[in-house]
This record gives structure tokens, C-alpha cells and sequence, in this order.
């Protein structure tokens, strides 16, 4: 059965609180959402601000694939504001719990009848696609939410939308629920929160009711606790249950996460199913082994399928299978002792509570398969114009080849200024993208050690490195350098 994804990122994931988008980034994600195959795009709410109907006019404006869509309340005025915008449809959304009649709207049943039909018969006359929506539907009163639905289909409402606006369904409670609502018979969407975690598998279930439209976030981002996760639904879909197709190209969905996470500025935690960076990592001896045996064993879907990539990773549950794998990677020849020496190395390491970058473990098989590596670039000097007053600028001297070389950037900050002075320098044989950057201070107090760790990419080539040092800049600079220097030995190899 072919289902159709409305993403609300641009509107639901945008009420996350703190994210703001502009149109330029509105833009840059809608146009994403069309390539992958999103059906349905709510590009915003058109009544919220004037910078919101410039983000949801520039997305109609570019032409996309997708039905463009907005939010609007059971009020002409949210409907004028979605007209104004040029989209398709609106998400007509009205609340039904006698909660929200009674607490929010302070309105009766009937009135909000009557207001919730004059709103979808006025977008329709106006040629609106209505998809009307019921706003806290699972805690409303059955019959009077299909008493709703029932007269918004009367009036030529195309879709109808049943929200669980605060988490409260179970699965076999969705199942149940969205069972009675495709007695209706108009196309049914589901949208579903995740104050409970069950966002993805409440959607699930009622997709199996006859919901035939879901409604979902890249990265679950959302009000609270977020929606139902896009990529997480989507690979269920696929997967999991044979049955229903989705347009969804499935192999951009990391590729889609990234760019969300960058534009919203909601980093996800890295154990986040499908998208996060721990999804096909591996550390654990006996999974590093299975996988490198048969990698069904410990990854239920290729990294591939999602367009994400395998990696594993050292630490203090390596085994020697994988330790093994990843000297052979980094094109190590080694024997069983020096091997066992490394490993024991690397176990010392882990049992310090540190975890174990490239750049450590190239170190630590260095030193005991006793290979001098000259490095490539040398860090000379680095100096740092910082204050209150002044855009923060950095200089730095660096030897390359013997050669000395003199750059100088401004940044945001000085460790920007300085990362930015050292990729000028470096710039005309080596195009590094800084793809992660933590910091951490290891004691407390303003004297506290600085810990640096950064994924650093030349190409495909993704490498992590770190420095320790009490002072930020000098540790930011030596972990860029420090996996640099790795990058471009590996390069040479
Ligand atoms: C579950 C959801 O995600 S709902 C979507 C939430 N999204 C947003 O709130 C979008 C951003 N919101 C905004 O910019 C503003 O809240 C606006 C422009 C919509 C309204 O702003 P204001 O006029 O200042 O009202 P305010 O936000 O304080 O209160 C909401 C009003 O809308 C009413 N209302 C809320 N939902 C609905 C609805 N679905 N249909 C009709 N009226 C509604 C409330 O009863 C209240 O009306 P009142 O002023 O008569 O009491
Ligand atoms: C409309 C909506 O976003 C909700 O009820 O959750």
C-alpha cells in the first residue's frame, strides 16, 4: 500500500524551542525534502510573523515537487496568512478535547463546530487543499471528533488528520483508534508526539489501521519531546513491514539528518536509531568481530541503505579481530606481539575513562612498531587578538615542507580565528572540512585542563584526534593539526 510522508519539519520541528529559521534555510531544507521525496511539505505556520510568510513564500516560489502546505487555526484570518503565501493546502488544525474547548478556546462543542467548518469551507472556496485537523483527537470524545470529521467531509475536506498532541497512545491503543476513524472514508493521516517515547510506533500502528499519510520530523525534532522521527518511520516502514511503499529515497536520509541537525542547530545524541553517529559503530569485541565476519550478525540494515557509514572503534572492549581490522586499514604491518603490545595499550588507555581517537591509536602502533613519521606541518606560532572590542583574530606561523608560511584569520571566536588561519595555510594542498568539534574542560575551575576532540575529513577520509592542554586555543589547534598530519600521511601511503 503506498503511503505519503508529510514532513512538518519546517513547522512542527521548527517549534522546537530555540529554532528559528530563516527563509534561506527553510529554503535549503524544503528543497532537500522535495529531492528525497516527501509528499507533503509544511513549510510553516503563514500567521506567526512576517519572516515566516517571507520563509513559506520563498518555498512556494522555488517550484518544488512537493504540495506545499501551512499550518493554520480554525480562523479566516490564519487561512488569509496562508493565502497571502501562495501554498497548496493548509493544515486546518482544531482542538476537539473537551480540555482544550473548554480550558483553551473557552468555546462550547457546537461553537467550535461551527468554527472549525466556516474555516475549511472558506480555505476551499479559496482553492485551498483542506487537511483538517483534530488537535488533541486522542483525548477527545470519539463521537464528537467524528461528528467533526464527518462534517468536514460533507463540505469537501480532502483529508483529515487524527493528532496525538501529547504522546498519550500505545500501539495497540493507535491500532484500535485509527481503526474506527478510517470507517469514515476519506484519507486518513496520523500525527503522532513522543512525550513517551512511542511517537514512531504509535504511527506504525495506525498506518497498519488504514492511515494512509504520516506525519513526521527529520530527527524527531518538535514541540517537547519532538514527533515522530522521519527516518526512524520511514526505514520501519521499509524494513520492518513489507507492505507499504513510501516515495522516499531512502539512501539520503543521513545525508537529510546532517543537514537539519546543522541548519536547526539540535545535534542528536549518538545513539539515535538510523541517523546517529553511533548507529554503525562498533567497539564491543565480539560485535567488531561478528561484523567483520558477516555484518548482518550486529547491523539489522546496511549503513548503505541510508546513505551512513560503517565504522569501528577503539576503546576499552576492543578485541583483537577488530583491533586487527583496523591496523590493517590504517595499512600497518604488524606481528602477534606487537599487536598483543597494542592492544594492551589501548585496553590502558580505555581503563583511564578516555576514549581512544585515530589519531591515539596511530600513536600508540607508532611507537611500538617503531615507524618515525615526520610531520608535515609543523605549528611555529600561533597568536590570538581577542576582547570585547575587537573581532577575534588569529595569526599563525606554521613550517610546511620547510617552508615557512604566514596566515592570519578573523572568526567568531578565537578558536575559529585560529582553526580558520590554519586551513588558509594549508589550504592549497589540503581541502580539510572540520566535520565535529567537542570540547570538554577535565577538573573544574578556570585553570581546569581543556580536551579537545574533533572528526576532521579530507575527501572521504573521515579521522578523530584530540589534544589535552590547558589552554583552548593551543589544544584546538594541535588536535586540527595533529589529525591533519594523519590525513596527509595517509594520503602518501
Ligand atoms: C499542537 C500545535 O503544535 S499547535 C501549533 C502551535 N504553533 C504556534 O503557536 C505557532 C506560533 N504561534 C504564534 O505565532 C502565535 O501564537 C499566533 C500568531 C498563532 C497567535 O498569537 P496571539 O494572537 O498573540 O494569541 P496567543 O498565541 O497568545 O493565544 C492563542 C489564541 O489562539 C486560539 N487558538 C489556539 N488554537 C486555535 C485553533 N486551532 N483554532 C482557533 N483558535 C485557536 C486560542 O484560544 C487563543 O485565542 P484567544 O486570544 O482568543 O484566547
Ligand atoms: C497540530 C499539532 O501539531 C498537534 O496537535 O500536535
Amino acid at each position: 500500500m503506498k503511503i505519503n510522508v508529510l514532513d512538518t519539519t519546517l513547522r512542527d520541528g521548527e517549534q522546537t524551542p530555540g529554532i528559528s529559521l530563516t527563509a534561506s534555510e527553510k529554503l535549503r531544507i524544503a528543497i532537500k525534502l522535495d529531492e528525497i521525496g516527501v509528499n507533503i511539505i509544511e513549510a510553516g505556520s503563514a500567521i506567526t510573523s512576517i519572516g515566516e510568510r517571507k520563509g513559506i513564500k520563498t518555498v512556494v516560489n522555488e517550484g518544488l515537487n512537493a504540495e506545499i502546505s501551512s499550518f493554520a487555526r480554525a480562523v479566516r484570518v490564519d487561512v488569509d496568512a496562508a493565502l497571502e503565501c501562495g501554498v497548496d493546502s493548509v493544515h486546518l488544525v482544531v482542538p476537539t478535547s473537551d480540555l482544550h474547548i473548554t480550558h483553551k478556546l473557552k468555546k462550547t462543542r457546537e461553537e467550535v463546530l461551527f468554527q472549525a467548518i466556516d474555516a475549511a469551507e472558506y480555505a476551499l472556496d479559496h482553492g485551498l487543499i483542506v487537511e483538517l485537523s483534530a488537535e488533541d483527537a486522542t483525548r477527545s470524545d470519539m463521537d464528537y471528533l467524528k461528528k467533526i470529521f464527518s462534517a468536514g467531509i460533507d463540505v469537501g475536506v480532502q483529508r483529515i488528520c487524527a493528532c496525538d498532541t501529547v504522546g498519550m497512545l500505545t500501539p495497540e491503543r493507535s491500532l484500535d483508534y485509527y481503526s474506527e476513524l478510517v470507517k469514515l472514508g476519506a484519507p486518513l493521516s496520523v500525527h503522532c508526539h513522543n512525550d513517551f517515547g512511542l511517537a514512531v510506533a504509535n504511527t506504525l500502528s495506525a498506518i497498519r489501521a488504514g492511515a494512509t499519510e504520516f506525519h513526521c520530523t527529520v530527527n524527531g525534532i518538535g514541540e517537547r519531546a519532538g514527533n515522530a522521527s522521519f527516518e526512524e518511520t520511514v526505514v520501519s516502514l521499509d524494513t520492518l513491514y513489507g507492505d507499504y511503499q513510501t516515495d522516499i529515497q531512502i539512501n539520503q536520509l543521513y545525508d537529510t539528518s546532517k543537514l537539519v541537525a546543522r541548519l536547526t542547530g539540535v545535534y542528536l545524541q549518538p545513539n539515535k536509531a538510523i541517523v546517529g553517529e553511533n548507529a554503525f559503530a562498533h567497539e564491543s569485541g565480539i560485535h567488531a568481530d561478528g561484523v567483520i565476519k558477516n555484518a548482518a550478525t550486529y547491523e539489522p540494515i546496511t549503513p548503505e541503505l541510508v546513505g551512513h557509514k560503517r565504522k569501528f572503534v577503539m576503546g576499552k572492549h576492543i578485541g583483537e579481530h577488530g583491533l586487527k581490522n583496523r591496523l590493517k586499514e590504517l595499512n600497518l604491518n604488524f606481528n602477534q606481539d606487537q599487536c598483543d603490545e597494542i592492544f594492551k595499550r589501548v585496553k590502558s588507555l580505555g581503563d583511564l575513562g578516555k576514549s581512544v581517537t585515530d589519531v591515539d591509536l596511530q600513536a600508540i602502533a607508532d611507537d611500538v612498531l617503531e615507524i618515525e613519521r615526520e610531520k608535515k606541518i609543523n605549528l611555529e606560532e600561533v597568536t590570538i587578538v581577542s576582547g570585547n572590542k575587537v573581532i577575534p583574530t588569529a595569526s599563525v606561523k606554521l613550517k610546511i615542507d620547510n617552508k615557512d608560511i604566514l596566515e592570519a584569520d578573523v572568526g567568531v571566536g578565537p578558536v575559529d580565528a585560529a582553526i580558520g588561519a590554519v586551513k588558509k595555510g594549508i589550504a592549497s594542498f589540503a581541502d580539510v572540512e572540520l566535520e565535529e568539534y567537542h570540547v570538554d574542560a577535565i577538573t573544574g575551575g578556570t585553570n581546569a585542563l581543556i580536551d579537545v576532540i574533533l572528526k576532521l575529513r579530507l575527501g572521504d577520509k573521515i579521522i578523530s584526534a584530540r589534544s589535552t592542554q590547558p589552554d583552548i586555543i593551543n589544544a584546538s589547534v594541535e588536535a586540527y593539526l595533529s589529525g591533519v598530519n594523519r590525513l596527509l600521511e595517509n594520503e602518501d601511503d
